[in-house]
């Protein structure tokens, strides 16, 4: 059998867990988790974005190194969220003045020598990213259906800002995305709970996977 990493990314809300879980099980791969139950911080910086900020993306940093680097070793994973994309929400932090310009700078230069790490690994970057592409909309629609308390606006209004932020500058982040090959799928039309919508899915990556390597 065929080896791959995958990599998903999409806003908060997009499905990328759920993704996930099917993906790997299709593919007969691992999955790699972001662990919030093990996430002691990130419940306080929903709180208080400026003390937590830069610790939180610190905490994610590190995770995601790790799981990258474990992901590009063993060959065969499917990630719900790749170290390519938190620098998306340090940057929006940063611009929101949750996170200093020196605290911003020494993310940006321990982010580099990660990556120069990561570069001298055997396999260096994954197969293939999965861009979860939607309207603000439906990742509104899916956070309040979650329910994550810190995460929803009638408790905490100021997150809708965030939100809109965050969303409107994911389609920018993606198109300056340069580690692998990548699909977009529309979250708006597709629903991976509809076994019809799950098949086609998996058609269309197993395909993609196919023009990948060769
Ligand atoms: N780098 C980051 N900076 C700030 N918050 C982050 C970062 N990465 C993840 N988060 C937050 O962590 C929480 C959990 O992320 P997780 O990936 O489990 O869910 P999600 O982004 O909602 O994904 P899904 O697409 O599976 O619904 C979310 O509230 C998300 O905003």
């Amino acid at each position: 059998m065929e080896k791959n990493v995958i990599v998903l990314a999409g806003m908060i809300g997009a499905g990328k867990s759920s993704y996930t879980e099917l993906i790997s099980k299709e593919l007969g791969s691992k999955a790699f988790y972001e662990s919030i139950q093990d996430n002691r911080i990130l419940e306080l910086f929903y709180k208080e974005p400026k003390r937590w900020a830069f610790a939180l993306q610190i905490y994610f940093l590190n995770t995601r190194f790790r799981s990258i680097k474990q992901a590009l070793l063993d060959q065969n994973n499917v990630l719900d969220r790749s170290i390519y994309e938190d620098a998306l929400f340090t940057q929006i932090n940063f611009e929101e003045g949750n996170i200093s310009e020196p605290e911003m700078d020494t993310y940006l230069d321990l982010l580099d020598n990660m990556m120069e790490e990561i570069d001298t690994l055997p396999k260096k970057s994954p197969d293939l990213l999965i861009y979860l592409r939607g309207s603000l909309e439906t990742v509104l629609k899916r956070i309040k259906m979650r329910g994550r308390p810190y995460e929803q606006i009638h408790l905490n209004p100021g997150l809708l800002d965030y939100y809109t932020t965050l969303h409107s500058r994911y389609d920018d982040w993606f198109t300056s995305y340069h580690h692998s090959d990548t699909l977009v799928i529309n979250i708006d039309e597709i629903d991976i709970h509809n076994e019809e919508d799950a098949r086609i899915l998996m058609l269309q990556i197993r395909k993609k996977l196919k023009e990948v390597r060769h």
